[in-house]
């Protein structure tokens, strides 16, 4: 074909499509890492993460400031369908009261119990982020909550402004490493491998792995997302 080399952004479909090129046709390909979801296996973090993040938290500010004024419950869902990383960060930064993630579906109950007792503390407001894929979304989160407790609460489904605008300064940064690592990687002969980032190191991880093995959430963020929640 007279390529001399590909290098393919994106995340396991485009890395699959990457990997049979270099398997028929011989082509040289590299991967770089690229979805807000950061669910891909092999390095920290994925090109579009930081500012699907950003962008989620700025609305979780906006939003805070209804919950408080109207004394509402705000149940907010942001993307990720197989994968809690956004969720988790947001719930965080934005101090949430709670967050469900798709890798711990847990009763609604423990939620429930969780915004009760802010209530019973006097708490006027409260935030529980939902990511896409926890089961029946934030919609049966809300349901469930006014059920439960009786007061009124709000969705808000944040949606595609979560993929795209302005990038985050740590997305250019992570984009021009993983970005110039890529053409240095094909010069020095590499294929079929994504490039990555671990701590301060870049890291090369065999295509298949990528959609093979799995990127599990930071447990020690969630925990502590559950802890400071009181
Ligand atoms: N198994 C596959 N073999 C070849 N090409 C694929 C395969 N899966 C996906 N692709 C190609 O990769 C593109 C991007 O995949 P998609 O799943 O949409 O995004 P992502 O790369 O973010 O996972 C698809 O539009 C398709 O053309
Ligand atoms: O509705 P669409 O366009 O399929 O996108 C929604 C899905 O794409 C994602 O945003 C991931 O997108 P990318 O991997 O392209 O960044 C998931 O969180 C979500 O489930």
């Amino acid at each position: 074909m007279g390529v001399g080399g590909l290098i393919v952004i994106g995340g396991d479909g485009s890395f699959h499509g990457a990997h049979f090129l270099e398997q028929e046709h011989g082509v040289r390909v590299i991967g770089v890492p690229g979805t807000i979801d950061n669910d891909l296996f092999g390095t920290d973090y994925t090109i579009g993460y930081h500012t699907a993040v950003q962008t989620a938290l700025n609305a979780v500010d906006r939003l805070r400031d209804t919950g408080a004024s109207h004394e509402r419950i705000f149940v907010i869902e942001v993307m990720g369908r197989h994968a809690g990383h956004i969720a988790l960060e947001v719930a965080l930064a934005g101090g949430a009261e709670d967050v469900l993630i798709p890798e711990d579906p847990r009763p609604l109950s423990e939620v429930i119990d969780n915004v009760q007792a802010g209530l019973d503390r006097g708490k006027l407001s409260s935030i529980v982020i939902v990511a896409e894929g926890y089961p029946g979304g934030a919609n049966a989160v809300s349901e469930a909550i006014t059920q439960a407790t009786g007061q009124e609460s709000r969705v808000s489904i944040l949606g595609h402004i979560q993929r795209g605008g302005s990038p985050v300064a740590q997305d250019r940064v992570l984009a021009s490493v993983l970005g110039e690592g890529a053409v240095l990687a094909l010069l020095e002969g590499r294929t079929g491998v994504m490039v990555g980032q671990h701590g301060h190191d870049l890291t090369y991880t065999p295509l298949e792995a990528t959609w093979t093995q799995r990127k599990d959430v930071l447990r020690s963020l969630y925990a502590c997302v559950r802890r400071l929640s009181v």
